[in-house]
């Protein structure tokens, strides 16, 4: 296991265009299992690709347990297969003219390791991730999923001091995903490598993940627990990756340890948000709610955040249905699972042009700066 050292990061692919990781700082902890989440572009694969050494980056330091292994202002770069590391990527890279047994084989091979040793090594692996089975037919003659799994072997059989994965999943169907997903949980509880993980999904990140960086046009937004990350985005282009659907715009009236009041704009309805100590009283904000965590049901002026909204839309999605309710001059949708409505309204579910009411957690909403901050109110 080895503590992985970023230090002002910068990979430009040319001098003219603008740097695809830029100033990145990262102190990855021994035996983290942390990923690297973002849209595409933003130099997630370039960020770990730098790691691995299949990439030189043209400024900054990289290193790995310890030891300096990219330096360019000292020139100082270890070749890939010096690093000690696992990969896993996204195209399985097996050697299709090699069974299963010879391509894991092969970095121990390459290691030199002796034939007894290696046999036993690779069982070791293959038992790991359930293809002990399958160690003698061609890597090409197995399913998608069977294939992902001879490639994690590969990089595990070694036992790497790193494991790097390059969005491993985003080949396999969705239930496979789910599967393999579980099981990259259960290994890294089991192995604890320390891991960088690469992947554009925020539910493979949230459920596999010690800490995740959220990267923003090569530079980092957000790092954090994945609680924290989805919880508590620090911005607006956070929230929206990790899934809240609605922002409205409003003015902070109070902030103190216990929240942030936010007096939505056009309408007499203040929101309680979680406490954040950077926003101030006037400053303009944009509350961000998740459609699926406002909780409908009858009139709670008692409750905090209680609300009433007219409905303009109604759309049924089979498990759930999606209300679009009118709150002042603001649209926001609201989400239910189908099997809640009979609950929620026994004598018939609400149809457009009715008001229906509810409230929304303070703990699941988030308070952030206004994307539109210079444009002023209206009137
Ligand atoms: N070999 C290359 N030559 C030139 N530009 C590159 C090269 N590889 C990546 N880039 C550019 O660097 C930026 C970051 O790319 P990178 O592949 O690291 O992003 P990413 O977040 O991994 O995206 P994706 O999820 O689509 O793989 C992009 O603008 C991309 O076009």
């Amino acid at each position: 296991m080895a503590h992985v050292s970023i230090e002002s990061l910068e990979k430009k692919y040319s001098p003219k265009a603008p740097a695809a990781v830029e100033s990145l700082d990262l102190e990855i902890k021994e035996g983290e299992f942390l990923t690297l989440l973002g849209p595409s572009g933003c130099g997630k694969t370039t960020t770990l690709r730098c790691v691995a050494g299949l990439e030189r980056p043209t400024g900054g330091r990289v290193s790995i347990g310890g030891k300096v292994v990219d330096d360019p202002a000292h020139r100082t770069h270890i070749a890939p297969d010096k690093r000690d590391i696992g990969m896993v990527f996204q195209s399985y890279a097996l050697w299709p003219h090699m069974s299963v047994a010879s391509n894991v084989a092969y970095p121990l091979k390459m290691r030199k390791i002796g034939i007894d040793e290696r046999a036993r090594r690779v069982r070791e692996a293959l038992d790991m991730v359930g293809l002990s089975e399958y160690s003698s037919r061609m890597a090409t003659d197995l399913s998608g999923g069977q294939q992902q799994r001879v490639a994690l072997a590969r990089a595990l059989v070694a036992t790497p001091q790193l494991l790097l994965f390059d969005e491993p999943l985003s080949n396999l169907d969705a239930r496979l995903r789910q599967d393999m997903r579980s099981e990259l949980r259960e290994m890294h509880k089991r192995v604890g490598t320390t891991s960088i993980y690469v992947t554009h999904d925020q539910e493979e990140a949230v459920s596999l993940s010690t800490r995740i960086v959220l990267l923003n046009k090569g530079a980092i937004e957000q790092v954090g627990s994945p609680r924290e990350i989805y919880w508590h985005p620090v911005s607006h282009f956070v929230a929206d990756f990790v899934g809240y659907d609605n922002f409205i715009e409003g003015t902070v009236v109070g902030a103190d340890q216990y929240g942030v009041k936010v007096l939505l704009e056009g309408t007499e309805m203040r929101l309680v948000c979680p406490p954040r100590n950077d926003v101030h009283e006037g400053q303009r904000v944009d509350v961000a709610v998740r459609s699926s965590s406002v909780i409908l049901g009858p009139p709670a002026a008692d409750k905090p955040n209680a609300f009433e909204g007219l409905i303009t839309d109604v759309m049924y999605l089979g498990d759930d249905f999606i209300y679009e309710l009118q709150l002042g001059p603001h649209k926001v949708t609201v989400s239910i699972r189908t099997a809640e409505v009979a609950n929620i309204w026994p004598t018939g579910a609400p149809k457009v042009g009715d008001t229906i009411s509810g409230a929304i957690s303070p703990d699941s909403l988030a308070c952030l700066p206004a994307l539109h901050a210079n444009v002023p109110a209206m009137a």
